[in-house]
Parts: structure tokens; C-alpha cells; sequence
């Protein structure tokens, strides 16, 4: 029986990647016998709302090409739906698709794994009332993504790079505490990072080893150290390998409070506001291709 889906594409999304690869994907999808509308988000709410409506027109699946901003707006409605959910790689970061295995630079592929029609449920945290599909992030990292947001060149990944640079300036370690389901851990950090997932900033793996459909949140606490080995310390965070480091602390849990003075955290890349912010966990929320 065809399938009727929903395709849901933010052409901004990757700078313009999402309205490049959209028309390469619903080709793919209507050649392997696919009904598929064709929704085209022109700002940010449109996401959720198109969604919503996506859910109540009875489709049987929707399919997002974006990055993680509009796999964060999307997940607000598609999470705890029961709305099987694809995802086409199309931002700059895309660190849910890494983590949930969907190939990145290849859209045909990934749209094929809707085609194959196997789903799995995947965990998703939540913070302030809204759920979160990567990482919520506190202290230098946040400090890095606040200061991407303002910043309007250069464009791109290489934005980070910059801001990080610009941060390690000025940054001090702050001081924590960190409660994890009832053990409070009081420490000065650099970096205190929560999530269901293992990557933030394109595959930097702050939480490496986290497991998407375990039912737990991983945490992870950089320790002070000193600006240079915190700059050494990135190149190993893209292969995972900065774990061994005993100033970094892993933990696992169901329920986080990071309370920390004057830090605002980020989530899936988007401001969530300031701490103190108490994160949980809703296994298996999100189910998708
Ligand atoms: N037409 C639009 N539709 C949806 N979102 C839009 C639109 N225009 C701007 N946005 C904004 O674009 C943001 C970024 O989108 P997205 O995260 O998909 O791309 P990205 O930033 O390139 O990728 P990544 O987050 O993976 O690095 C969204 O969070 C949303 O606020």
C-alpha cells in the first residue's frame, strides 16, 4: 500500500543546502511509488505549525530536510506522537542524524532509509519545558554559542571556530553544581554538558559513548584547565577521544539541575535560557526512520 508522507524542508537551512537537496529527496521518495506533499517552511514557527498540521491530516509519516534547528522546532510537536519521522541531512551541524546513524552527505540514502520503512523510537530530553534532541550545553560552550549568534561573518562552521578562539580569551572556569538524580557534585568547570546524544558544533563528541534509546542522560564535566590544553582538547573531542582526561567527568542519570551564576545555556544549538535549568529525559519520545 503507497504510503501518503509529508515532506517538510527549511530551504535556509545549511545556507540554502535545504532548498538545494529537497527536490533530489521527493524525487527519490515518488520514484519508489510514494505519495509525498511538499510543505516549504518560510520561517521558523511555520516548522511547528506545519507539523501539527502534518499529524492531523492523517499522514503516515512526515520527512524533515533540515539540520538540527528544524529537527529541534519539529520535535516540540512530532515528539510523543507516534508520527513516524524521517530525516534528510541539510544544516551545517546535523548532529541528531549523526547520531541516529542516517547518512550526511548523502540525501538519497538517507531518504532511502524512509523508503526501507523500519523505525525505532529514540530518547529525548527535556528542559523548560521543551524537548531537546541533541545536547544542552553550559558554560565555555554556551559562551561559544552565544557568541555565534551574534556574530554575522564569517558564515558557516568556520564561525565557530572564531568565536571559540575570541571566547578562550577571556573565559574562566565557573562555578557549578551539578545534581544528578539526587547526588549533588559541587565543582568549578569549563564545560558541563547534558543530552541524550553524543555530538554538538558538527560532531564534537562532548558526550561520547551516549546511547540514543537507553533511557538516560549522559553528562558530561570539563574540569578547569588551562586555555591551551582546553584548545588542545577540541581536536580530540571530534573523535572522542578526550575521555581517557581525568578533569573530564562522565556521568549517567534520568534527572540533572545544573545551577551555575550568570550562565545561559543552549540547546540543539538555540538559546534555552539561563541556569539553573533541570533537564529529564522521555525514552523513546521520537520515533524515526
Ligand atoms: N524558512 C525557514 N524555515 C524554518 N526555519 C527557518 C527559516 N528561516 C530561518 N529559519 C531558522 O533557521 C534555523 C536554522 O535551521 P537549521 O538548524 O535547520 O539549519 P542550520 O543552522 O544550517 O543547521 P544546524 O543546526 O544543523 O547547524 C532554525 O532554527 C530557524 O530558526
Amino acid at each position: 500500500m503507497a504510503r501518503h508522507l509529508a515532506l517538510v524542508v527549511n530551504p535556509t537551512s545549511g545556507r540554502g543546502l535545504g532548498a538545494r537537496v529537497a527536490p533530489v529527496v521527493l524525487a527519490r521518495l515518488e520514484a519508489a511509488g510514494l505519495t509525498v506533499s511538499e510543505f516549504v517552511t518560510t520561517c521558523a514557527e511555520d516548522v511547528g505549525r506545519i507539523s501539527a498540521e502534518v499529524i492531523a491530516s492523517g499522514a503516515d509519516a512526515v520527512v524533515l530536510v533540515g539540520g538540527d534547528g528544524t529537527i529541534h522546532l519539529a520535535a516540540q510537536v512530532l515528539g510523543g506522537s507516534g508520527m513516524p519521522t524521517g530525516i534528510i541531512p541539510a544544516g551545517t551541524g546535523n548532529d541528531f542524524a549523526r547520531a541516529i546513524g542516517v547518512p550526511l552527505k548523502n540525501p538519497e540514502a538517507a531518504a532511502d532509509r524512509v523508503i526501507a520503512g523500519n523505525t525505532r523510537a529514540v530518547d529525548l530530553a527535556t528542559a523548560k519545558g521543551e524537548l531537546i534532541t541533541t545536547i544542552m550545553c553550559s558554560g565555555f560552550d554556551s559562551k561559544v554559542n552565544e557568541r555565534v549568534n551574534r556574530m554575522s561573518w564569517p558564515k558557516g562552521q568556520s564561525r565557530y571556530t572564531v568565536a571559540t578562539i575570541a571566547e578562550l580569551r577571556t573565559f574562566a572556569p565557573i562555578p557549578f553544581k551539578v545534581t544528578v538524580d539526587g547526588e549533588l557534585i559541587e565543582t568549578d568547570a569549563m564545560i558541563v554538558a547534558v543530552g541524550s546524544t553524543s555530538s554538538y558544533g558538527g560532531g564534537l563528541q562532548i558526550l561520547a559513548g551516549a546511547v540514543v534509546d537507553d533511557g538516560l542522560l549522559d553528562i558530561t564535566i570539563i574540569e578547569p584547565i588551562s586555555r591551551i590544553k582546553l584548545l588542545q582538547m577540541f581536536p580530540k573531542l571530534a573523535k572522542g577521544t578526550h575521555v581517557p582526561h581525568p578533569l573530564v567527568r562522565q556521568l549517567r542519570g534520568t534527572a540533572v539541575r545544573i545551577e551555575a551564576p550568570g550562565v545561559t545555556a543552549y540547546a540543539d544549538g538555540e538559546r534555552l535560557g539561563p541556569l539553573p535549568i533541570d533537564v529529564g529525559i522521555k525514552p523513546g519520545a521520537l520515533l524515526i526512520y
